[in-house]
């Protein structure tokens, strides 16, 4: 939940409790544990209480889940039950809407299709006549469905495109809509509305997996160190032109890429925009393996089927075992990026770049 939403009235609370017993479709075993977890520390805080023996499954199950909430403070879990029943009975109106067969799939994006299918939630970037560049309206919509992804039942969540692109960066016509307070203005709302979507994948509770499609460009590249498994076809190309766009890197890249690959090898993709290979990014760490274009989906979604049977709370707690330490450090990196990237919206270097990939003067 972004820092200006609205945090959740007891109201709501007690409303949110209310259509839990409504609720027409057994939500499974998983959101049932969720729901208890969250509704315990909104009311009690953080678990105190001992943890039950090894062969007492379900408290045991219980106070696990309970117990990973740590110290979330109690209106945050409050709002985050509201959220995820909101989540449970918005899902079932559509899918009582949905057509048969197609119940998995989630309505109302104008640019994602998202499904839920084998314990997988595939959020697919779906412009490919713009090679699926990412306009202000898809930002939100990747959000929405990466908030609602970590608290649906799926274990692992996958992002990928439809067409022959991955991702070709941001829609460089975001900024032709100038409001009438002017450049500043935009750069202000950009500025927080990124900080926010990269801040998506940072806290990103479960297995986040890449499937990249095909050439991937700018924040499609960046925002790679923030996912767990980063799969490739070999057609697949990782761009990051900021110098040529009188830009500066996002996605927390400035700290993970360096990290990943070295600090070299970050400089020349980052500075200089040198543009790797699907071996290439694998050799250096940004990709976990590559596969031939032509068995690349089968490969990949067969994998991705075994991995979604593994228990997800030991997977999500790997995660965050993995992840946790070094989250302070990921939010203040992207505001860091975000303050920077706001002047340099404004700089003419930015502001002829765009207008000549907008007039064809000029393509990468
Ligand atoms: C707002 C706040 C958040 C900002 C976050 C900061 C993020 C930074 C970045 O992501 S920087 C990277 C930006 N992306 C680019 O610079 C890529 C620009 N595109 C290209 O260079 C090329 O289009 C290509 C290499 C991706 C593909 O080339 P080609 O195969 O020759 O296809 P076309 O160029 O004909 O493209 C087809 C169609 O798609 C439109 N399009 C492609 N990419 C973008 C884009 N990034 N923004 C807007 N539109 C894009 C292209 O204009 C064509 O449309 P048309 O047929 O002309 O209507």
């Amino acid at each position: 939940v972004s820092g200006t939403a609205m945090r959740a009235s007891q109201e709501d609370f007690e409303n949110a409790m209310n259509q839990v017993k409504l609720l027409k479709k057994d939500p499974g075993n998983e959101v049932k544990l969720k729901l208890y977890a969250l509704y315990k520390q909104a009311t009690e805080g953080p678990c105190s209480i001992p943890k039950p023996g090894v062969f007492d499954l379900t408290n045991k199950a219980k106070w696990d889940a309970w117990n990973v909430l740590g110290n979330l403070p109690k209106e945050t879990a409050r709002q985050n039950y509201v959220d995820l029943v909101s989540s449970l009975t918005s899902s079932s109106k559509s899918s009582s809407q949905a057509k048969p067969g197609a119940d998995r799939e989630r309505q109302g994006y104008e640019n994602l299709v998202v499904t839920s299918e084998d314990g997988i939630t595939k959020i697919m970037l779906n412009r490919p006549i713009k090679k699926n560049a990412i306009s202000t309206q898809m930002y939100h919509e990747i959000m929405l469905a990466l908030k609602t992804a970590s608290k649906d039942d799926s274990t692992i969540t996958v992002l990928t495109g439809n067409g022959d692109y991955y991702c070709s960066g941001n829609d460089l016509t975001n900024f032709t809509d100038i409001p009438a307070g002017g450049v500043e203005e935009k750069a202000k709302n950009s500025a927080l509305m990124l900080r926010d979507f990269v801040g998506c994948f940072i806290d990103f509770p479960k297995p986040l997996i890449a499937v990249v499609n095909g050439p991937a460009v700018g924040i499609g590249v960046t925002t790679l160190g923030l996912f767990d498994v980063v799969y490739a076809s070999d057609k697949a190309t990782f761009h990051t032109p900021f110098g040529h766009l009188g830009l500066s890197p996002e996605g927390c890249s400035s700290y993970t890429f360096p990290k990943i690959m070295g600090p070299a090898k970050a400089a020349e993709m980052l500075i200089f925009g040198k543009k790797l290979t699907a071996r290439e990014a694998c050799a250096q760490g940004l990709v976990t393996e590559v596969f031939p274009d032509s068995i690349f989906q089968k490969e990949v979604w067969t994998r991705l089927k075994a991995y979604s049977k593994l228990p997800p709370n030991a997977m999500r707690v790997s995660k965050q075992v993995i992840r946790n330490t070094e989250k302070e450090k990921l939010h203040a990196v992207n505001a860091e990026e975000c303050r920077v990237l706001r002047e340099r919206w404004m700089s003419d270097e930015c502001i002829n770049a765009a207008m000549n990939f907008l007039s064809r003067r000029a393509k990468l």
